[in-house]
């Protein structure tokens, strides 16, 4: 199981994508002014920043090692307007960079999530949820990190450092070139880390995505966790997962850890260096005692933004992963849509050699013909598994056939707007799905229909005493319609779909968790708002069926007999086997 997750959350092979950074600067363009903003102040926060050590200089050069007062105050106070100068700048510029690298976020996310809602039935499919929602917070965040943490800052770093050393070569160019000496230990530690620490970073990415997904995973099947007394078992997978994350993250820490150190024994070398050297020109008088202090505070300084740079430069690279994977999402085709209107006709429907296929290869359905008239009661009965869900999700336009057409009044329903025929068709899957909410919101996403209609849209169905418990349409459902039984359920799935008044009814398996008197009630009322509609009526239960005008039996995906019971049964073939079964098995005899 622990697999399942983690080869879905690859490590892919590029570091750093060029062209999917590009494409990530692109999203700054709207906010290219604050950005602009934050930009043009990293000059003044180097400048606030590199004026310090020389005015320690001057201090000591002009002041105190003369012992001269004369102007000591004003550059005191300069000093301390040069470092007030340098906060405040940095709380602007931090602020700025965060807000824009939230902007961003938020638009990746909308982005995202509004590409998600376009995407196929096929897409959601091959992609588990935990992963999806990964991508939208997790790897999202990754990704404003590279704003704010990596561009930004990295170019603040790269101007202090030009800096630094123009300064220092400014001052003393012989002193600079014994500070520049631990300069290539240091690239050789930087490439070192560098390496090692982008890799251990995009570890910890995909890890915590795969631990994302299992965690989501298992919460939604706490039942079967539980009932198969998996508690033990999915605690141990769950350890295992977590493990690898933490274990990925102490990587990263121990390398964070060892450069910081290591950077910190190359400046104290420096510092020695500059002081025997320094020290050095200071008592023959080629440097004076305020240049050698000066110095070594740049060369702390020096090293600092290095050490970041280093730091921001590996977060940059195993941010592509995330980076990746977002544009991924958003570059995944949408689910191609008709702009035709819904045909005012009859409201005939035909199936014309419609073969189909999940996954391309295994057939599920075979040559389907089957026809709907206007009005007609038309029911599909088969073993399970024979495809009968699948040819309404057809109809609903969640998937395409790959051979054969489906028509609406003679127009394909893919030429038609999936919008407009989702409302026209009303279904009752067999899992029915309610959102956590109101009762009204439920039954009427749309809002389109007044109180009286509503109500009475329950009470058709039998859900007056649902709707009394509930205290009404305001009463709340929790996640999924939790708080209602599976029957109930049920119902209040009927009530909706009858609530867009649809010119087609699609129910599968709608009334299978009705006791039988229910049954019979809401069967009445489906009876009477059929008498407006089409109907095509998935049931296992072949009662259920038998009252419909034409009857298509499928068998492994074809259809292998058509016509009404009396017809079937008459044929004594597949119909006439399992209705006569199910007699035996007790189910009452109701011929239509
Ligand atoms: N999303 C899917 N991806 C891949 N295969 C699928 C998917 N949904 C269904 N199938 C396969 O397609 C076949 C037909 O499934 P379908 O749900 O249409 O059967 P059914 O006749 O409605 O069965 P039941 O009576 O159990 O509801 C099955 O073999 C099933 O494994």
């Amino acid at each position: 199981m622990r697999h399942g997750h983690t080869e879905l959350d690859t490590v892919t092979g590029r570091y750093l994508d060029w062209r999917l950074f590009r494409r990530f600067v692109a999203m700054v363009r709207p906010y290219r002014g604050q950005a602009v903003i934050a930009l043009g102040l990293l000059p003044f926060i180097a400048g606030a920043k590199l004026i310090q050590p020389y005015l320690i200089k001057l201090l000591i050069d002009n002041h105190i090692v003369p012992g001269s007062l004369d102007g000591f105050a004003g550059l005191a106070l300069l000093f301390l307007l040069a470092l007030l100068g340098e906060s405040l700048l940095l709380f602007a510029q931090g602020y700025l960079v965060q807000a824009v690298g939230q902007r961003i976020m938020a638009d990746l996310r909308r982005q995202g999530f509004r590409r998600m809602l376009r995407l196929s039935t096929a897409f959601f499919d091959r992609h588990p949820s935990g992963r999806l929602v990964t991508r939208l917070t997790s790897d999202v965040e990754n990704v404003g990190e590279l704003f704010g943490a990596g561009v930004i800052a990295s170019v603040g770093d790269i101007v202090t450092l030009i800096g630094i050393v123009a300064v220092m070569f400014w001052l003393s160019p012989s002193l600079t070139l014994v500070a520049l000496a631990v300069v290539p230990p240091l690239l050789v530690i930087l490439y070192l880390f560098r390496r090692n620490m982008r890799d251990a970073m995009r570890q910890v990415r995909a890890r915590l995505a795969g631990l994302n997904a299992f965690i989501a995973e298992r919460i939604a099947g706490i039942g079967e966790v539980r009932l198969f007394g998996q508690q033990r078992r999915t605690l141990d997978e769950f350890e295992t997962l977590q493990n690898d994350y933490r274990d990925s993250t102490f990587r990263t820490i121990e390398w964070d850890a060892a450069l910081y150190s290591l950077v910190e024994v190359l400046a104290a070398v420096a510092i020695a260096a500059i002081l025997w050297k320094g020290g050095g020109e200071v008592l023959t008088g080629i440097a004076s005692f305020g240049t050698l202090v000066a110095f070594i505070e740049y060369v702390q300084k020096f090293f600092i933004p290095l050490r970041d740079l280093s730091a921001k430069y590996s977060v940059l690279q195993a941010s592509n992963a995330s980076l990746e994977r977002i544009f991924e999402l958003l570059d995944e085709p949408e689910e191609p849509v008709g702009s035709g209107v819904y045909p005012h006709g009859p409201g005939e429907v035909r199936f014309e050699g419609v073969s189909f296929s999940y996954d391309g290869k295994t057939p599920v359905l075979k040559g389907i013909d089957l026809r709907i008239g206007p009005g007609e009661r038309v029911a599909l009965v088969g073993a399970t598994g024979s495809g009968k869900s699948t040819l309404t999700r057809l109809l609903l336009q969640f998937y395409r056939p790959q051979e054969g057409r489906i028509l609406i009044d003679g127009v394909d329903l893919y030429d038609l707007d999936p919008a407009e025929l989702r409302r026209r068709i009303g279904w009752v899957s067999q899992e029915p799905f309610l959102f956590a909410g109101t009762l009204r919101a439920n039954l009427d996403p749309a809002g389109t229909l007044d109180d009286a209609a509503l109500l009475a849209l329950l009470a058709d169905c039998g859900m007056e005493e649902v709707a009394e418990r509930l205290e009404g349409l305001e009463g709340v459902l929790s996640e999924r319609g939790r708080n209602l039984s599976s029957g109930e359920r049920q119902l209040l799935c009927l009530a909706r779909a009858l609530a867009s008044d649809p010119a087609l009814l699609v129910l599968d398996e709608a009334t299978s968790r009705l006791d039988s008197l229910t049954e019979q009630r809401v069967g009445e009322a489906l009876a009477r708002a059929g008498r407006r509609r089409s109907v095509l009526l998935i049931a296992h239960r072949l009662r259920t069926a038998a009252s419909a005008d034409r009857i298509h039996v499928l068998h492994r995906g074809s259809v292998a007999e058509v016509g009404s019971h009396r017809e079937l049964l008459a044929q004594g073939g597949l119909y006439a086997r399992l209705w006569r079964l199910q007699e035996l098995n007790g189910e009452p005899e109701e011929e239509g």
